[in-house]
């Protein structure tokens, strides 16, 4: 069966691929290299011995939309990825956010509308709990007003699907990240920040090399044992592999709800200091920090419920922490080498 993967090329888009692959699926990747390189697929070629097939399509063209769909007129299935990402940029230029991350998505199911099945994945996020009330936090704690742009396209998003699965034939699964790191094991692909990364795991790595002088600590006067935030930090793999678990439930299982939602972590709260030790431990280096105020629009935790996708997905995640700052370390070493 051939599956349309939006973003393919990315971060978490091209170790779905993978995955993909690895379990039998023809895929077709859309992407518009915004945030990624053709060079990607060469990785995932190296890993499967297979080459997906490749359009280069901007998906805020409604017509280059349609003309895919008319050209691969098979495609049924639909894991969605292409969004642009940053918090922070998503504040400074919003329509920037909207359009990408709002318009792609409406074209994308006013195609899927027109057949008379169709599956639909769609990369949510944990941002829509905001600051949860109670941890671990589960799929019905209420979604708060967005803290950004980003944010708000990521509720809004969830919102387009649920109220469009309701009056067409498509199913679709909303999967919550919480935060995704790491690298596939053979580190033919990994993660690409462009600039300096405004993520923990991408700057604590790009220290080790000696690309940045030091990480600031953003805080470690927040009511958390250590005193710096509690994240749920997800190995990308086991990402990956709970979104070839999603389509094959709305490939195979009749009578689901029309939406389902779940929260992709691994359950256990990690601190900032906790990750920069597990980075030290893995790498046999000292990490060089300061710690700095608190970064604004920041939570204290989030950590993750998994019951939900543990027993009605029927995923859960395998790695470890240091398994996921090993291969997250292994893979910016082969980078800055190369
Ligand atoms: N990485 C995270 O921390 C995280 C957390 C929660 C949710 N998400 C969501 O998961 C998805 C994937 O994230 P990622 O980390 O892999 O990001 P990424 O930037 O690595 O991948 C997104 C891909 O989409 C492509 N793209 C963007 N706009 C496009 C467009 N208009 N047309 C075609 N291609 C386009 C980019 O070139 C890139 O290859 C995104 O929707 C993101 O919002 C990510
Ligand atoms: O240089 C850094 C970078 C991050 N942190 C801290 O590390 C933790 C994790 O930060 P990340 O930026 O890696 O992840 P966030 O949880 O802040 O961000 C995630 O959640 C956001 C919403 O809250 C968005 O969804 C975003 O895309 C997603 O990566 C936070 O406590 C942050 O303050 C540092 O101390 N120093």
């Amino acid at each position: 069966m051939k599956v349309l993967v939006t973003g393919g090329l990315g971060f978490i888009g091209s170790h779905t691929v993978v995955e993909l692959q690895n379990e039998g699926f023809e895929v077709v990747i859309i992407d518009n290299l915004s945030n990624s390189s053709e060079d990607v697929l060469k990785g995932i070629t190296a890993i499967t011995g297979k080459t997906p097939l490749f359009e280069k399509i901007d998906l805020r063209e409604k017509s280059a939309v349609q003309d895919f769909f008319k050209k691969h007129n098979d495609v049924t299935g639909v894991i969605h990825f292409a969004a642009s990402k940053a918090v922070g940029e998503s504040v400074e230029q919003p329509l920037l956010y909207y359009e990408n991350n709002i318009s792609s998505l409406v074209y994308l199911l006013q195609e899927l509308q027109q057949k008379s099945e169709a599956s639909f994945i769609f990369s949510s996020s944990c941002t829509v709990y905001g600051q949860a009330e109670k941890m671990p936090i589960t799929e019905d704690a209420p979604v708060q007003t967005a803290m950004s742009p980003y944010g708000n396209t990521k509720q809004i998003g969830e919102e387009i699907i649920t109220d469009t699965a309701k009056v067409t034939n498509i199913s679709a699964i909303l999967l919550r990240y919480f935060n995704p790191v790491g690298a596939h094991e053979s580190v033919e692909i990994g993660e690409l920040p462009l600039g300096v990364p405004q993520n923990l795991v991408p700057f604590i790595t790009q220290t080790g090399v000696g690309l940045r002088q030091e990480l600031s600590v953003f805080g470690n006067d927040y009511p958390t044992p250590d005193g710096t935030a509690v994240r749920d930090y997800i190995h990308v793999v086991d990402l990956a592999k709970a979104h070839v678990i999603a389509l094959q439930r709305l490939l195979n299982k009749k009578n689901l709800a029309k939406v389902e939602t779940f929260n992709l972590g691994t359950g256990k709260g990690s601190s900032v200091l906790e990750v920069i030790h597990s980075f030290e431990k893995v790498s046999d280096k000292k990490l060089p920090y300061v710690i700095k105020p608190r970064r604004e629009g920041d939570i204290t935790e989030a950590y993750a419920n998994t019951d939900k996708a543990n027993n009605v997905l029927g995923w859960k995640a395998e790695l470890s922490l240091d398994e996921a700052m090993a291969s997250a370390w292994k893979w910016e070493q082969k980078v800055r080498n190369k």
